[in-house]
């Protein structure tokens, strides 16, 4: 059995992650589309920065929880029968024991020169980064996919995709894409698709099946 598993904020969200919809989609008062966006960093790099630096300065504060764990179980019994993307830029995921872990939309652990494009692990304050171990231009900005950029390893996921027999989605909304559309291409090519939500996602009318509740209570249960 072949699974694609896609997680979103609500897999952290017992972990103390706040979710996008949780704060009605507002940081400080500012839309996420206005910081988590490439003119953003252009216009006021201060800000996105000091965004960032507070959702990696709060991962200090936060543990994995039993959905995590679940899912780590799941990639120790399935190996590499398994694909775990996550939209989430936590490392929640690892910490719960997952090694594999596919993250679409950046890392907040990780920086990326905008200069040449190295990546370099980073746990502090952005601003006090050093130069780029690359280039040594003083060009590092999140490693973290914006609104309107490409989500990475795009081929990978759909080449997951094509060949998935089962797609579950676990603590998503649906409501950002390309991420959104992957139980439609799923369906397309003949996989058997699972919601695991607190509620039905904007897609869950995609779904086989849908589940919900906790991803405490129903990750753990489904995969165990
Ligand atoms: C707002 C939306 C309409 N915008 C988009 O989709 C745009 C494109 C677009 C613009 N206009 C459009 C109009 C129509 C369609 C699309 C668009 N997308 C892009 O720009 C993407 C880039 C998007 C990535 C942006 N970066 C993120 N994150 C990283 C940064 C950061 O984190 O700061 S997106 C970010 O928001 C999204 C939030 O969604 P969720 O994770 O689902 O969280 P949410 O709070 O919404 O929901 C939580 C859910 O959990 C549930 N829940 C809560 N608690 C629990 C619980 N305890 N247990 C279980 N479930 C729970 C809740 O019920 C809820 O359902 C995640 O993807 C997250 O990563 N790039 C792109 O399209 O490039 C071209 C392209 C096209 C095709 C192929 C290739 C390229």
């Amino acid at each position: 059995m072949r699974i694609v598993v896609l997680t979103g904020a609500g897999i952290s969200a017992e972990s103390g992650v706040p979710t996008f919809r949780d704060a009605d989609g507002l940081w400080e008062g500012h839309r996420v589309e206005e910081v988590a966006t490439p003119e953003a960093f252009v216009a006021d790099p201060a800000l996105v920065q000091s965004f960032y630096d507070a959702r990696r300065a709060a991962l200090a504060g936060v543990e994995p929880n039993p959905a995590h764990h679940a899912l780590a179980r799941l990639e120790r019994a399935l190996g590499e029968d398994l694909l775990l993307v996550t939209q989430n830029i936590d490392d929640l995921h690892e910490r719960g024991g997952s090694t594999g872990v596919l993250h679409m939309h950046g890392e907040l652990l990780s920086a990326l020169c905008a200069g040449c494009a190295a990546r370099s692990r980073w746990e502090g304050p952005l601003a006090e980064a050093p130069d780029c171990p690359g280039c040594g231009e003083a060009a590092l900005r999140p490693d973290v996919v914006w609104f309107g950029e490409v989500p990475y390893q795009m081929e990978r996921i759909f080449g997951a995709l094509d060949a998935a027999d089962l797609f579950v989605s676990i603590g998503t909304s649906g409501a950002v894409y390309p991420a959104a559309g992957f139980v439609q291409y799923a369906r397309r090519r003949g996989a058997r698709a699972l919601e695991l939500n607190l509620q039905p996602s904007d897609g869950t009318l995609w779904f086989n099946e849908a589940r919900h509740g906790p991803a405490s209570e129903l990750v753990p249960a489904w995969v165990d």
